[in-house]
């Protein structure tokens, strides 16, 4: 999953300056990142109806919409991937620990 999501990365970052006529990333990259933010908020509630009528075929092709549309974001705001994926492993490890003091004292 990092593979490509990494991967993703770099083509976005490649595509960015591109010609907005031939690219979909440009075209949003010239837009702004109003139209950024309000692309991955429309996809999310595409996902969220698709996840609701319970079609896995739809929700996964809403899903890969979803992240593309958050990997964009991401770039257009200078958040490497990396970092998230860094913070969700810290949170992996902290979570344990939560979970270890939440439990009943004896
Ligand atoms: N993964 C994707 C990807 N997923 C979805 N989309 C595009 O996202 C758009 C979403 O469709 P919509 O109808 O919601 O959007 P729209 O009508 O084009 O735009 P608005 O009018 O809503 O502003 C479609 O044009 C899809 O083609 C993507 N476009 C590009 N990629 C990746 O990005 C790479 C670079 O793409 P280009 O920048 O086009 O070269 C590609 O090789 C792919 O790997």
């Amino acid at each position: 999953m990092t593979a490509t999501l990494d991967r993703l990365e770099s083509t976005i970052a490649a595509r960015r300056g591109a010609d907005p006529e031939s690219s979909y990333v440009a075209k949003l990259n010239a837009r702004g990142m109003p139209k950024i933010a309000q692309k991955l908020g429309e996809e999310a509630v595409e996902t969220v109806i698709a996840a609701m009528r319970g079609d896995k075929a739809e929700l996964t092709g809403e899903a890969a919409d979803l992240l593309f549309h958050l990997m964009v974001l991401l770039g257009a705001s200078g958040v490497p991937i990396a970092d998230v994926m860094a913070e969700l492993d810290r949170r992996e490890g902290v979570s344990g620990i939560a979970e270890k003091n939440s439990r009943p004292k004896d």
